[in-house]
Parts: C-alpha cells; structure tokens; sequence
C-alpha cells in the first residue's frame, strides 16, 4: 500500500501530485501548484471532472472558452472563504498567477451534463460542528446537496489549536447506501503559524491499516479506507482542504461505536 503521508516536492510549481496510480486508489485525484505572478497553469480535463480551489492568492481564470476574470480574495487560508471553479470533463481551463498563487486541482471521474462554474465565497454559509474541544469551521464548497458534479465532493476545515476534527472517528468505505457509502478522499493540510504540526491517524475496525502520521505544514494524507481523525497542539491552528469521491457522490459515514457516546 503507498505512504498514506505524502510530502511537498519544493516551494514551487507543481508541488503535490496524487493520482489514483500513486494513491493505489480508483477515483481521487490531487494536486498543489505554487505559482508566482505571470506563471500559467493550464490543462485539459478528459476524462475527469475538476474543481480549482483558489488557497491562497490570485489568478485570472478561463475555462472551457469562458472568461471568468480575476478569482481569489484571501492571501492566507486560514483568512474568511476561497474562491472555486468547477469545470467538467472534456473541457479544459487555465489560470494565470495575479500574486503569488497556491492553486489545489481536485479531480475525480467525470460524466453527466454539467457546466463550468465559479463558486465564489458565500456560496455556502460556514459550518460550525462539534463541541468544546472538538469545535471546528467548516466551509463546503462543493457538498452532495449541490447538485452540480458528478462525483466530486470538495470541503474544507479550520480546526482550532488545540482542538480535534473528523472527530468522533467515522469512515466511509463501504457502498452500502443508505447505511454508508464509500469515498476515498485526500487531505492538504497547512499550519498556522507554519512550523506547527497536527497529528492524523488513519485506522480501520481490525487494525489491518493503523497509521499515525506526524502533519506538517503542505504534507497531503490519503485515507484509502478506515477512520480519520485528526488532533491539533496548542498554538497552531490546522487547515486542510478534503477531496472525496467514490461510486456515489453521497457523504454518508459511519461513526466508531467506542466513541459514538461523545456525540451525546
Ligand atoms: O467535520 C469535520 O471535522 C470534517 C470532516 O467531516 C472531513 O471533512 C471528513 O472527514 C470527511 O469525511
């Protein structure tokens, strides 16, 4: 089975690159550019589907023969909402860098009648899950109940120094709709201040696949199957954007029933 934590390669250009052939996986793809002013990233989707994420930064973006001006607000993810841009298969996009640029691809198998689509912040309100210790900020940006992909689920989460999410434990590997459904999903994880570091363990019922994992600052985790819970230290606050996908585009999970009584 491939590492489950995979490292950036540099500070710039295409610095993360999932695939399902590295990932060992069928759907979920995934990867981080860091672009400076000027610099283009562009390509056609094929056979796959394609949400942009602006993390941080901003960039001028086409997609599909559309014109979709200057995206992005925020020059740090752990300031307010991101800008997306969602563009179907057999289409193609590109972005040109306005300052620097940290631009996630999410991708996973295409298919439908869908069109390209800017999701600007606001486009869904911000989530507040949890209690305690275990608040955290949530912003969909593309969730199930959208309508507007044909496997892609894109989210992300800001969890407070100190605090845990994907807590209580769940897991979503199995397709046994309505009770749960399978999606393999990525993490981007960033640290704020950036020296910090997060813990994420990626464990399923048997202990077959128990894997602790040290996060740090731009490091992506794969959760092939199994619970993922991640924990954050005091002083640094933990972002990561989660890509899913399976063969339904459903977020039905399962919680650990040794932990189920936290949620009480
Ligand atoms: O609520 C959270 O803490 C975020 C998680 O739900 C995360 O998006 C995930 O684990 C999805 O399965």
């Amino acid at each position: 089975m491939p590492n489950l934590l995979v490292k950036p390669q540099g500070a710039h250009g295409r610095v993360s690159h999932v695939t399902p052939e590295s990932a060992g996986w069928t759907y979920v793809g995934f990867d981080l550019h860091r672009m400076k002013p000027g610099e283009i990233v562009a390509a056609e989707t094929g056979s796959r589907e394609v949400c942009l994420v602006w993390v941080s930064g901003k960039g001028k973006a086409t997609a599909g023969g559309a014109d979709f001006g200057v995206l992005g607000e925020r020059m740090s993810p752990f300031e307010g909402a991101p800008h997306a841009l969602y563009i179907p298969a057999n289409s193609n996009w590109s972005v040109t860098a306005e300052t620097d640029l940290e631009l996630a691809v999410c991708s996973a198998p295409g298919g439908g009648d869908y069109k390209a689509k800017a999701i600007p912040p606001g486009t869904h309100p911000q989530l507040h899950r949890g209690k305690g210790s275990n608040i955290r900020h949530v912003h969909n940006i593309m969730p199930e109940d959208d309508n507007s992909a044909h496997s892609l689920l894109v989210v992300e989460v800001i969890t407070p120094n100190g605090n845990t999410s994907s807590y209580p434990s769940h897991k979503h590997d199995r397709d046994d709709l309505p009770n749960e459904s399978l999606l393999e999903e990525t993490y981007y994880h960033r640290l704020n201040p950036p020296q910090g570091f997060a813990f994420q363990r990626v464990y399923t019922d048997d202990r077959s696949l128990d894997e602790a994992m040290a996060v740090e600052d731009g490091d992506v985790t794969l959760v092939p199957r199994g619970y993922h819970p991640c924990a954050t230290i005091h002083g640094y606050d933990l972002y990561y954007l989660n890509v899913m996908a399976g063969p339904k585009r459903v977020w039905k999970f399962h919680n650990a029933r040794e932990h189920e009584w936290l949620l009480k």
